[in-house]
């Protein structure tokens, strides 16, 4: 069987109903503690009075102004009952007016903290956690999880206060108005819960497998889409669509099973309050033959109950909102609790400006415990001076690196700038004065000027083409339709190989690094451009400690030091006339390109 598209990120969270992520949750909404009270006190006091006053005006509108027991109707009374009712109504559709509009902006402010801080979260999580975690469901938490919260947060909190208020007084006034007809109706609510609360596990469950689905589609979306090139060439897209309408079509019938899972809650308040309705007329019914209650009596009852009935399947209803929530929110802490795998320590450091000396003592490392990719690694590097890693792929070159900037952690040994241990200084000091040229530049979307000034966010247009000039960008860029503020869109796609490597030079160099690292880039370039890109490396490397994963000879043998590394150990050292001296490794590196080249 095909093992491709496997997207193995999540996992069914299998713990029970969570009340402490609800706790968790609703630290997002403490900030606007002042504006939710306000929007549930006026809707308690204004809404709720209004609610509950209209049945009893009613009831003694009928007992005491159309059919009072002791004679004849009374108009003025019944003009008064109704100009009051009326203003009741008025006042209720004010307070709701009002609560809407509030619950709103509420729930849009609470959203939009709870994705800022997962966003500065997600920002300061390190490669490891993105080394096992599929873009695409990365996108799905901060996106749809968090969407899915809105509901609740904008209709959810003030609502259920109002609702919880509102059926304690209905309650009090059942069972004060006529006692044993409240208590009869009240039997009815453990039925209701014992059937809903079954449900429950149930819900919960079948939302967590359909936000799984949504993730899985975003994971392969998100490859789909930057893969795009290689999927046409290999004329795959055939099998690319099969394979997305498979997902797609589970996607759609987990959310069937949970939205039918879901919409088993309303008729199960439905039969309840079916049951109530009925104990109601047939009681009251004997009630008011035996005279011991009024119609009137028994209209505001019925009308309670109504009201009674409301709130209870808004707050079934939010139930089951709270456990599609709840499948949102355990996704979005679990990535909130993610500690980054290069903490900080407490007080850390801010690094002094370097001169650049890199040391690397005695280092260990694997990406994975029991296959290390770097084993005893001794390197002593002069500031100034450049260095080039080669070695076959997989080797380790690009781990030396990953270390030096910290990206991942040793597991043995230490790696020090000018005598200090990465692990003591702020992880924003150390990449601040580390400059890092990525083999696969990335060009984010916006002016060719706002992509140099990456390297340095302070740094004047005429700094910005004073870089570009050094490193022999220039010409290209007043080139383009609009210079320096021609728009390049995500990527940089419209710009070719050598052109995007010139602008990571730009940017590098911009930032004026004590150190540089650089991934070269392995894509072949016609000579012009690749003697343009080596003048624009010499001027990169001037003054700064540098290290190269060097592909190309031109690069390697201008190299202060050449470090060859082999199945993670560096199996020897030197300068590019004293290593081809000796036979070993490196020698049969060159030979073979030079096989390569004159082929
Ligand atoms: N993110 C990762 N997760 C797990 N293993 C990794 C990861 N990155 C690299 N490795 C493994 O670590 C080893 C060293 O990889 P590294 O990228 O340092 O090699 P390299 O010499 O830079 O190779 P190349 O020249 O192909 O870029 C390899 O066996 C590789 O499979």
């Amino acid at each position: 069987m095909s093992r491709k598209f496997v997207y193995q990120d999540d996992e069914l969270i299998e713990k029970p109903f969570n009340w402490k992520q609800i706790g968790r949750l609703f630290t997002y909404v403490k900030p606007y503690q002042s504006a939710v009270t306000r929007v549930i006190f006026v809707m308690t006091v204004f809404g709720m009075l209004a609610r509950l006053a209209i049945p009893f005006l009613m009831s003694m509108a009928i007992d005491r102004a159309i059919h009072p027991e002791d004679g004849d109707g009374n108009v003025t009374l019944l003009v008064i009952l109704v100009a009051t009712m009326l203003a009741m109504y008025g006042m209720r559709w004010w307070a709701q007016r009002y609560t809407i509009q509030q619950t709103n902006e509420i729930g849009q402010k609470v959203i939009f903290d709870l994705r800022a801080a997962l966003f500065k979260h997600i920002q300061s999580l390190s490669f490891r956690f993105f080394d096992k975690r599929p873009a695409g469901s990365v996108l799905v938490r901060v996106t749809n999880d968090v969407n899915s919260l809105q509901d609740m947060f904008t209709n959810g909190v003030v609502n259920t206060a109002i609702d919880i208020f509102q059926l304690i007084g209905i309650t009090i006034i059942l069972l004060v108005m006529e006692p044993k007809l409240g208590l009869a109706i009240m039997i009815t609510v453990p039925i209701m819960f014992i059937a809903s609360s079954t449900l429950r596990k149930k819900i919960r469950m079948a939302w967590q497998v359909v936000r799984i689905k949504q993730s899985r589609i975003n994971s392969h979306l998100n490859e789909s889409i930057q893969g795009i090139r290689v999927t046409q060439a290999f004329a795959q897209e055939q099998e690319n669509i099969g394979f997305f309408d498979r997902m797609n079509t589970s996607n759609i019938r987990s959310w069937n099973r949970a939205s039918a899972l879901n919409q088993l809650f309303g008729p199960v308040i439905e039969i309840t309050s079916a049951i109530g309705t009925l104990i109601l007329l047939l009681y009251g019914t004997y009630l008011i033959q035996s005279g011991a209650m009024t119609v009137g009596v028994l209209v505001a009852f019925i009308t309670y109950v109504g009201s009674f009935w409301e709130p209870i399947t808004r707050l079934g209803n939010m139930y089951s909102q709270l456990l599609i929530s709840m499948s949102s929110a355990e996704r979005i802490f679990e990535f909130m609790d993610e500690k980054p795998a290069v903490p900080e320590k407490e007080h850390a450091l801010t690094i002094p400006e370097l001169k650049g000396n890199v040391k690397l003592e005695n280092v260990t490392f694997g990406y994975e415990t029991d296959r290390p990719a770097l084993r005893g690694i001794n390197l002593d590097v002069k500031a100034g001076l450049s260095v080039a890693l080669v070695g076959h792929t997989g080797s380790g070159k690009s781990t030396i690196v990953n270390l030096l900037c910290r990206f991942y952690d040793t597991v043995e040994g230490r790696v020090l700038l000018d005598g200090i241990d990465v692990r003591d200084v702020s992880i924003e000091s150390l990449r601040s004065q580390i400059g890092i040229v990525l083999q696969d530049t990335f060009i984010f979307s916006g002016t060719i000027r706002d992509n140099i000034r990456y390297g340095r966010p302070g740094a004047t247009n005429a700094e910005v083409e004073a870089a570009a000039r050094s490193v022999k960008a220039h010409d290209f860029i007043a080139n383009l339709p609009n210079g320096y503020d021609t728009e390049v869109e995500e990527r940089g796609n419209a710009l070719s190989v050598g052109q995007r490597q010139l602008l990571s030079f730009a940017r590098a160099l911009l930032a004026n690094p004590r150190i540089l690292v650089l991934d070269e880039a392995t894509a072949s370039i016609d000579t012009e451009t690749e003697l343009r890109i080596q003048e624009a490396l010499a001027t990169l490397l001037q003054g700064r400690t540098s290290f190269i994963v060097a592909h190309r000879l031109s690069t390697i043998r201008h190299a202060d030091c050449i470090v060859v590394l082999d199945h993670g150990v560096i199996v020897d050292q030197g300068n590019h006339e004293e290593l081809m001296k000796r036979p070993g490794h490196y020698r049969n590196l060159v030979d073979a390109q030079y096989r390569f080249l004159s082929a």
